[in-house]
């Protein structure tokens, strides 16, 4: 039977806690979020702090029970789906929850045991670069170490869809390489990824579609093309030969961020996102008329993710 395109759907997902009778009454973390991620794709959830990506993967992964709405991974219903739907799923939490007395190599030859056609261990050993750690105790291990072997402990049983959250936190740049080397290796395989990630420009290289949540309901979706090309607007990227101020920032007539997640020191760049016409240039060119400010040098490009990102955060 050929197998369904998509590997989670949430449909009008509610989730609320508390009770009517609490002093804090109910609280509705969830809204009705709409969110489907596919097999041979990576499906990116974004949001900022709060906004309920926790909480709707909890959902999605039958860890937390809807009050309204459906959830289907791999066509089951995850929140009674027994055993047989977990040995196709691999999740990849924040904190790894890895037991600290073990080594690597013992831990995962273990849960390779648990499967019935696990992942050759040495072939993940090499693909994650972690020959050099696999005999030291997990809590000797660094957080970039860790990581790997959480990665590797989600995808030894070969699921079918994979949930990896922040999966490149705390990595070094080569480290960070190793890992969306691997995450798109597992995409040609076909299988389903759902990542969350505050990184934006990880998220925009690696994405296929993106979700932005936003207390608590799916605010923007579609591809990174789709999300950033809305056919008008752009970025538009200015040198500051100085720090900029908090009440400059603030008093800014559109979100300005920093380029490439620079710091804010003198000759950053930085990005004013949505520029869409004569009037905002206006509004910008005010602003630095406002705060004494000569940008050294001024230039446009595409928007990206992370303008989108801000945009849906201040609105
Ligand atoms: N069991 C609970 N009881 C009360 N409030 C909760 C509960 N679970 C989550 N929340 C609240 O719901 C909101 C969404 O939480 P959630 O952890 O899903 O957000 P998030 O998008 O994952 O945030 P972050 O990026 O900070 O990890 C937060 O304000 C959180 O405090």
């Amino acid at each position: 039977m050929p197998q369904h395109p998509l590997c989670l759907s949430l449909r009008q997902v509610r989730y609320a806690v508390g009770s009517a009778r609490s002093a804090t009454g109910v609280q509705e973390i969830l809204r009705g979020v709409d969110f489907t991620a596919r097999r041979g794709e990576v499906t990116v959830l974004l949001g900022p702090n709060g906004a309920g990506k926790t909480t709707a993967l909890g959902c999605a992964q039958g860890l937390l029970r809807p009050s309204q709405g459906t959830v289907s991974l791999l066509g089951e219903d995850p929140w009674r789906a027994g055993a047989g739907l977990r040995a196709r799923v691999g999740v990849m939490l924040q904190d790894g929850g890895l037991p600290q007395s073990v080594r690597p190599k013992v831990l995962l030859e273990h849960v390779a045991r648990l499967h019935a056609d696990p992942w050759p261990l040495q072939d993940l050993v090499d693909r994650l670069d972690m020959s050099g750690f696999m005999g030291t105790t997990v809590r000797r291990l660094s957080g970039g170490q860790r990581q790997r072997v959480a990665l590797a402990a989600s995808l030894i049983g070969r699921p079918e869809a994979v949930f990896l959250d922040e999966p490149s936190a705390g990595l070094d740049p080569q480290s960070r390489q190793t890992v969306f080397e691997l995450v798109t290796h597992l995409r040609d395989r076909g299988l389903g990824i759902v990542l969350t990630t505050h990184l934006l420009e990880e998220a925009q290289r690696l994405a296929d579609s993106v979700h932005i949540l936003k207390d608590g309901v799916v605010v923007r979706h579609g591809t990174v093309a789709e999300l950033t090309d809305d056919g008008r607007s752009r970025r538009l990227i200015f040198v500051s030969p100085r720090t900029l101020t908090r009440a400059e920032l603030e008093a800014a007539p559109t979100p300005m961020s920093l380029d490439g997640g620079a710091d804010n020191e003198p000759g950053a760049r930085w990005a004013a996102g949505g520029i869409s016409g004569p009037q905002d240039l206006h509004r910008l060119t005010d602003w630095w008329r406002q705060i004494d400010l000569m940008p050294g040098e001024v230039s446009f490009e595409a928007r990206t993710l992370e303008d989108v990102f801000w945009e849906v955060s201040v609105s």
